[in-house]
């Protein structure tokens, strides 16, 4: 759209342009031509001026004398050296007015100056002849002038008369001079000015045609005379010149074969004695060539090219934009999918340093829910995986990374994080260091899953293999595995300690007269007791059923020590098991048989420590119930 649009706006320009510089070479040339065809006319007027000058010259000779010798007008005409001086001109000449009743004595009077065969031409009888009596240069064809009765023609009559009315030059219309032979017949014209009898001009017409006594006059063959003033000139342009209006019978003269299609065309009329021509100057081919200026043209060619330069540099811009745009979207759209895959991944998806604090470059939306952080607070560095991990796992990350950079692996790590609300969350990372082929690492590359639950589910399993389920308390395999930890301790240190066989009496009844609910309730009553009764180190657990079992560690440096605190401790035990069991509604009361035994260095078994508490529980129930008996253990 925009290239057209350029395209247009520089045809536009180029071809206004063009228009412009056409029309101002066109109107210079016009203007320069206007100035020749002026030039032109000035040269013509001041020429024909010259030649009344000439005639001016002739009327004052006659005025200055009552007759002028033929050799006088000769000298007179000869002195101006006309050919030279104004060339052009075919004679000059004196026509002196004869009325009739003086034709015999002019004929006579010519004939003896002489002239034998002088007569006027042409023929025939005529009031008033104005016959052409001197013509200088006498010779060649003005020889056939002599003698012409110049009145007789009405085209030169006409000038005469209006020369004797006006008493001033006056210019004949077109006419064919007598001079003129069979060839080259040119059209031809005469100037007249009137000599009056007496010297001066008569102010009336009446006296002037009444004082007329001839006229001096200048025959002009036109092309003759044109080609004089304008052939050196005008050479470049064509002029024609027309008696009156402009028509091929008015033409007086045509420089060459006018052409119809001159570029520049000017008419002048042009006033000369009395009577007005017209001058049409045409522009000739070597005129419109020199004033032919190719700069506008050049324009237009360079416009154009221009234009479509900068229509192609626009199309390929405009295409090059629409398949940057293209690829620009196709990038986002691949940009949005790739985001929508890392945020529809169940994990937290990262980028990040190496090394602690692990500053993020890059983390999916999953983060805030693991730690409370958005994912801009980790981009724009306002927060740090590092600020989230518990202090006491973090070396082993950084062990896990830097194992798995040397080795160049992968790495698997689990460890905890503190959301901001406090709450704990276990994750497994797992995540590749990538490493440039100069064996730099760069950074790492990652997944983050939240495996709390899967956590708290293993952490189910293993107090199932180990805690009884109805109390909560360590059971036989928990309280053996406790029993040997205790017996080496106890051969490390060689302190003693005991070990409390606890049995209710007569548990059966409970459940049976209070419904098996009750006797769980009583069950975890009694652990509660149990618990309440003893250090924090020590074990209570349920071996099953209404047997509860007491480590109790450390109580002394010999057996028997330890088997008196033992006894101490069961004692306690038995009392706060007497204390009355709120079982719903009602109230019950429990006793327990307890047999106590101390263990120390020399016990190798667990198993046997174990039987050897029985036993002694046994010796309490056989003793009457809610009683505690000791059997010492083995010194060591
Ligand atoms: N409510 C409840 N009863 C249990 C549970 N485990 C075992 N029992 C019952 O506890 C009773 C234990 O009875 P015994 O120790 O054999 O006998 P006793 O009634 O206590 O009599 P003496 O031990 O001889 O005083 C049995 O009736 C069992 O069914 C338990 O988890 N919950």
């Amino acid at each position: 759209m925009a290239a057209w649009l350029a395209l247009a706006i520089g045809l536009a320009l180029s071809i206004g342009l063009w228009q412009f510089f056409n029309n101002h070479f066109a109107n210079r040339a016009q203007e320069q031509f206007a100035n020749r065809a002026e030039a032109a006319r000035n040269v013509l007027l001041s020429r024909m001026d010259a030649y009344t000058q000439v005639l001016r010259g002739g009327a004052a000779l006659f005025a200055a004398s009552t007759a002028v010798s033929r050799e006088e007008w000769h000298d007179y005409v000869a002195s101006l050296n006309l050919a030279d001086s104004l060339p052009g001109i075919q004679g000059t000449g004196f026509a002196e007015m004869v009325p009739a009743a003086q034709l015999q004595e002019h004929l006579a009077a010519v004939r003896a100056a002489g002239f034998p065969d002088y007569r006027i031409h042409p023929p025939g009888e005529r009031a008033l002849y104005a016959s052409i009596l001197y013509l200088e240069p006498f010779s060649g064809r003005n020889l056939q002038a002599f003698g012409y009765d110049m009145y007789a023609d009405p085209v030169r009559r006409e000038a005469m008369q209006r020369a004797c009315d006006t008493g001033r030059p006056a210019l004949s219309g077109k006419t064919t001079l007598v001079q003129e032979t069979s060839t080259d017949v040119q059209p031809g014209f005469l100037i007249y000015l009137p000599v009056y009898r007496g010297g001066r001009t008569p102010n009336g017409v009446d006296e002037r045609r009444a004082a007329l006594r001839g006229f001096v006059y200048s025959p002009f063959r036109s092309d003759d005379m044109m080609r004089s003033i304008f052939a050196t000139d005008l050479a470049d342009t064509g002029i024609e010149l027309f008696d009156g209006s402009i028509s091929a019978g008015n033409l007086l003269y045509a420089s060459g074969t006018p052409s119809g299609d001159a570029r520049h065309v000017v008419v002048h009329p042009i006033e000369i004695a009395g009577r007005q021509w017209l001058a049409r100057f045409s522009s000739t081919r070597a005129f419109e060539t020199a004033n032919f200026s190719a700069e506008p043209d050049l324009i237009l060619i360079g416009g154009l090219a221009l234009s479509l330069m900068l229509f192609s540099v626009i199309s390929i811009n405009a295409r090059h934009r629409q398949r940057l745009y293209a690829a620009a979207t196709r990038l986002a759209q691949t940009r949005d999918e790739f985001r929508t895959l890392v945020e529809n991944i169940p994990g937290v998806v990262f980028r990040c340093e190496i090394e602690a604090p692990w500053v993020v470059m890059h983390v999916s939306q999953n983060i805030a829910a693991l730690t409370g952080a958005t994912p801009d607070e980790f981009t724009s560095g306002h927060a740090s995986f590092g600020d989230f991990i518990l202090p006491e796992d973090r070396q082993r990350i950084e062990s896990a990374i830097e194992a798995a950079y040397q080795q160049h692996t992968a790495y698997e790590v689990e460890y905890r994080m503190r959301a901001r609300d406090g709450r704990i969350h276990w994750v497994s990372e797992r995540g590749r260091i990538y490493v440039t082929e100069d064996g730099s690492a760069l950074w790492l590359d990652g997944v983050i899953i939240d495996v709390t639950e899967r956590k708290a589910a293993e952490d189910a399993i293993r107090n199932l293999a180990f805690v009884d389920t109805l109390t909560h308390l360590p059971n036989r395999r928990f309280l053996l595995d406790r029993l040997r930890q205790g017996l080496a301790g106890s051969r490390r240190h060689g302190r003693h300690g005991a070990l409390l066989f606890v049995d209710l009496d007569h548990f059966k009844q409970v459940n049976d007269t209070y419904g098996h609910e009750a006797g769980d309730k009583l069950l975890c009553e009694v652990a509660r007791r149990l618990k309440q009764c003893v250090r924090e180190g020590d074990t209570v657990a349920r071996l099953g059923g209404d047997e509860f079992v007491v480590l109790l560690e450390e109580l002394g440096d010999n057996g028997g020590e330890a088997c008196e605190k033992g006894a101490l401790i069961a004692e306690k035990i038995r009392s706060a098991i007497n204390a009355p069991f709120e079982l719903g509604d009602a109230r019950h009361t429990c006793t327990p048989s307890i047999g106590v035994t101390g263990y120390g260095p020399g016990d190798e078994s667990a198993e046997a420590l174990l039987r050897r508490a029985d036993a002694a529980m046994y010796c309490a129930k056989a003793s009457g119930r809610n009683r505690c008996e000791a059997i010492d253990g083995a010194e060591g």
